[in-house]
Formats: C-alpha cells, structure tokens, sequence
C-alpha cells in the first residue's frame, strides 16, 4: 500500500539572518516512524497559500507546536506584548488547513500550539500565561539546552472515558510531557474535552460528530513516539485513520 502523505505547515522563522519555513524534526520523525506516512511541509505564507488545492494532495493534516502564539485577534481579543511572540504567517496558513481538513473528513492530529490553533479556527479562545492564574501549574517546560530535559515527562493527565483517546490509550491517568504557558480558554462549541491537567487545564480534545480522527493534545507525543507508550498509541491511532482515509479515497475514486 502507498504511503499516505501527511501535511505539516511550518512556522516564519528567522535563523542565521535569512527566512525560513521550518518545521522541527521530531514532528517529521513522527509522522514517518510513528504514523508510517510521508511528511510534505507547508511553507507558511499570509497569502498564496490554497488550503483545498493542498489537501487534494495530501491524506492528513499534523499540526506542530512552536514557540510562537496564535494572535489574540484571531479570538476577538487586543494583543499586548505579553501575548507575543507572534507568526502570522503560521496562523494564516494553519488555521484554513484546520477548517478545511475537518469538512474533508481528513484526519487531523494537533500538538500544542496545533491544539491551540484547533480550538481558535473552530471559534474557540485561548487564555495567556495561565501559570500565573491561582491554582494553575506551570506548564512551561524547564530552561535547559537539552531537549530531552525540556521534553522530560513530568506532568500528569487524566483521559476522559468514553473519549476518542480513551478507545486509544484507555481511560484513566497518563503521565506527558508539558511546554506550554497559553492553554485553552472557551472551548469551542464542536470540541469536546478529552483529558484534563490535575489543575483543570484542558490537555486534549476531539471534534463532535467529526468524520474521522480529530483530536488536539496539549502535550507532544511526537517526541518520544519510539519509546513512550502512550506517545507511539497515538501516532499508531493516526497512521491508521490515514490509512483509512486513503483507502475511502481509493474506493470512491473506483465508484465514480
Ligand atoms: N506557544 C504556545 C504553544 C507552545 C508549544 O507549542 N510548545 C512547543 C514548543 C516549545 C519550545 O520549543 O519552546 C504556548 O506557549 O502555549
């Protein structure tokens, strides 16, 4: 069977005094060893990129992390300096995926920033710094130049019964890693909570009534995906509903 082709849209980012549309590795690493897809990066540009003439071409959608926030204008609110950094161009080709590759019925996986950008597109919003609301963790990961150190597992999560990540993982506590300072804030009206942080922060979710695999996760199952368990469920969970919608295209391609 041909591999399915997951598209993953990049961030803006500036390295070495020049532009560059970058993903990180871990997030390829995952969709080729994880999900056993090929990655296609999707440079992101304000303008000129065509969600739909994309996703012809692709049978999924990975939504990374990054380091970069979601512009508060994108759910009604005024952005100060504190909300920043910012990646419009991120934003504007991330967001169209999200809406357009839900009304296919294609798969979508979104990680971090991705489940951030999942609930804005579907109208929900985001609350900012929120280790420094009373009674919230920190969620950031520790500053440390290694990696595996920022990526450690340390946090607890519990998956709802009943969920998609439930019928994934099981229902019950897991333990993930954690990188992040923005979390979800309105929830939007066709997500659904699939796990929480002890604390009540929201760690993932899944669309109501989607068509096929739709689920958002605050932490990153990307990056152990070769050793944590959990981590390498959920990229399995992904590789076969992209299998599943390779073969429904296939099948629907004969029948017409
Ligand atoms: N910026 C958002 C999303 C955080 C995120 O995606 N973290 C992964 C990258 C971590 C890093 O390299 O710093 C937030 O902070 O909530």
């Amino acid at each position: 069977m041909t591999k399915p082709i997951v598209a993953i849209p990049c961030d803006f980012r500036q390295f070495e005094g020049s532009n560059w549309h970058a993903v990180p590795h871990q997030y390829v690493r995952a969709a080729v060893e994880g999900a056993g897809a090929m990655a296609l990066l999707v440079p992101a540009l304000e303008d000129g990129n065509d969600a739909e003439a994309l996703l012809d071409r692709v049978d999924g959608l990975l939504v990374s992390g990054a380091r970069s926030n979601v512009h508060p204008s994108l759910y009604g609110r005024e952005a100060s300096e504190q909300d920043g950094p910012f990646d419009p161009a991120r934003d504007a080709t991330s967001l169209p995926l999200i809406r357009a590759a839900l009304k296919r019925g294609m798969p979508v996986l979104a990680i971090c920033r991705g489940i951030q950008e999942l609930n804005v597109a579907l109208g929900g919003s985001l609350a900012n710094d929120i280790q420094d609301q009373p009674g919230i963790w920190d969620h950031r990961h520790p500053e440390h130049p290694d990696s595996d150190v920022k990526y450690a597992i340390r946090q607890s999560v519990s998956v709802k019964e009943g969920s998609c990540l439930a019928r994934v993982l099981g229902a019950g506590e897991i333990q993930v890693n954690s990188l992040h300072r923005q979390a979800i804030s309105k929830l939007a009206p066709s997500l659904a909570v699939e796990a929480l942080a002890d604390d009540g922060t929201v760690e993932a979710v899944s669309v109501i009534d989607a068509k096929g695999f739709a689920v958002g996760v605050q932490w990153h199952p990307e990056y152990w995906v070769g050793t944590d368990s959990p981590s390498g469920q959920i990229f399995s969970a992904f590789g076969e509903a992209l299998n599943a919608y390779v073969a429904g295209r296939k099948q629907a391609s004969i029948s017409a």
